[in-house]
């Protein structure tokens, strides 16, 4: 899309839109959220999405619900395998303010742009970080990129690459499983470096804003020793967040 329509739907508040590189040869992205997919098929829009329009990208909003729903209920159906390892109903994780009706999914797109120069021995596209969700589902080309570090209280970290692979997902474990599970689940401490460009699309499975985070042990087992306490998913995310608002997105892009 040209830069001024990129422009019409800059990132918001509520973490969806465009996000223009912060500097030259970074990752920009889209992101949209699920909404809700009714019984007759029609999606009821989340309100804060910001669609491209119809004449400059047609089919774009219809093509993202259509992918964002699919590998939703691909992940509802990982959702009820995770269930059960944690001795829960294979259906728990349907209840509305998890992943049923109120669910907060969201559905980036990464553009790794070519980078400016080559020289540096390694360009981070994405700093280490683990998801905050229960799990992200991705989907990348063929560019290798994305790295995993299997310990992340190791020291020093010791980073692997996942490498690509066709018609599959990599499967992440977030931040709210991780939590959910009383750290039976650890959550994936990933980053990306890149050397060309890279594209990358992420489904990443979040519960309604209201949805509370606490370990789901046995009050009683030892474990669930009251390490954190339980707290709202709006909670549990803000923080994260907190640096990123459309605000520190447009200054940082005056510096650049
Ligand atoms: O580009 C990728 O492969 C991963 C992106 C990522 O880690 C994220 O958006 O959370
Ligand atoms: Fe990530």
């Amino acid at each position: 899309m040209p830069e001024n329509e990129k422009m019409k739907i800059l990132w918001n508040e509520n973490h969806r839109g465009y996000q223009p590189p912060v500097q030259k040869g970074y990752v920009e992205a889209y992101t949209a959220g699920a909404g809700v997919l009714k019984d007759d098929g029609v999606v009821k829009d989340d309100p804060t999405n910001l669609w491209p329009s119809a004449d400059v990208l047609p089919g774009w909003k219809e093509s993202i619900q259509k992918y964002e729903h699919e590998t939703l209920n691909v992940g509802r159906r990982v959702a009820k395998l995770i269930a059960r390892a944690l001795g829960l109903d294979d259906d728990f994780f349907d209840l509305p303010q998890m992943f049923g009706d109120d669910n907060t999914t969201v559905c980036s797109l990464f553009h790794y742009t070519d980078q400016e120069n080559g020289s540096s021995e390694e360009k981070l596209g994405r700093m280490g970080h683990c998801d905050v969700g229960l799990i992200t589902l991705l989907a990348t080309d063929d560019a290798l990129g994305l790295q995993i570090c299997r310990d992340k209280e190791a020291k020093p970290q010791s980073w692997e690459y996942v490498l690509p692979k066709k018609r599959a997902f990599t499967v992440f474990v977030g931040d709210m499983l991780e939590r959910l599970s009383g750290d039976t689940f650890r959550s994936v401490l990933h980053k990306v470096v890149y050397f060309q460009e890279r594209y990358c699309i992420g489904v990443f499975l979040l519960p309604s804003y209201d949805c509370i985070i606490e370990s789901l042990l046995a009050p009683n087992s030892e474990e669930n020793s009251s390490k954190y306490s339980p707290e709202k998913f709006r909670d549990f995310l803000d923080f994260r967040y907190a640096d990123v608002t459309a605000e520190t997105i447009q200054k940082q892009m005056k510096v650049a």
